[in-house]
């Protein structure tokens, strides 16, 4: 069934230049991109995005990365779009994430992990109505 999915391609993939990279293994695998933006995060809007994990003892640390560059807001949408996105990601925290996924490849942390996906069809509605408003 066609979903379609929230994905930010975070500060530190922006950064790093890896924004073709990530964009371009979403764009092989066969998904359409229907949305997309680069913008500044402030902190209503990172909080907003992140209520779940407010009270994390590594929020603030979350929320001043999220918030320390431009990143990359998308729509994409595909068959189970929602858990082939989180598949090409891979694991939450890049060292422990298998080869050939995208935080695998390229990250060794557990914040800077170049990506987020919508982990489900409710999160991915929620998260494409704070980031995508008119969609
Ligand atoms: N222990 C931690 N220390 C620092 N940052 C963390 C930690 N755990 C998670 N994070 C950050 O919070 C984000 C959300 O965490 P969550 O557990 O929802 O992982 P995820 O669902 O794989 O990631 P995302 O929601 O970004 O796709 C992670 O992507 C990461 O940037």
């Amino acid at each position: 069934m066609s979903e379609r999915t929230l994905v930010l391609i975070k500060p530190d993939a922006v950064r790093r230049g890896l924004v073709g990279e990530v964009l371009g293994r979403f764009e092989r695998k066969g998904l359409t991109i229907e949305a997309m933006n680069l913008r500044s995060v402030d902190t209503a809007l990172a909080d907003e995005h992140y209520a779940e994990h407010l009270e994390q003892p590594w929020y603030p640390g979350l929320r001043d990365f999220i918030t320390s560059g431009p990143l990359v807001a998308l729509v994409l949408s595909g068959d189970q779009a929602i858990s082939v996105v989180r598949g090409l990601l891979g694991a939450t925290d890049g060292r422990k994430a298998a080869a050939g996924t995208i935080r695998g490849d390229y990250s060794l942390s557990n914040q800077q992990n170049l990506a987020h996906a919508s982990d489900s069809p409710e999160s991915a509605a929620r998260e494409i109505k704070i980031w995508f408003p008119e969609a």
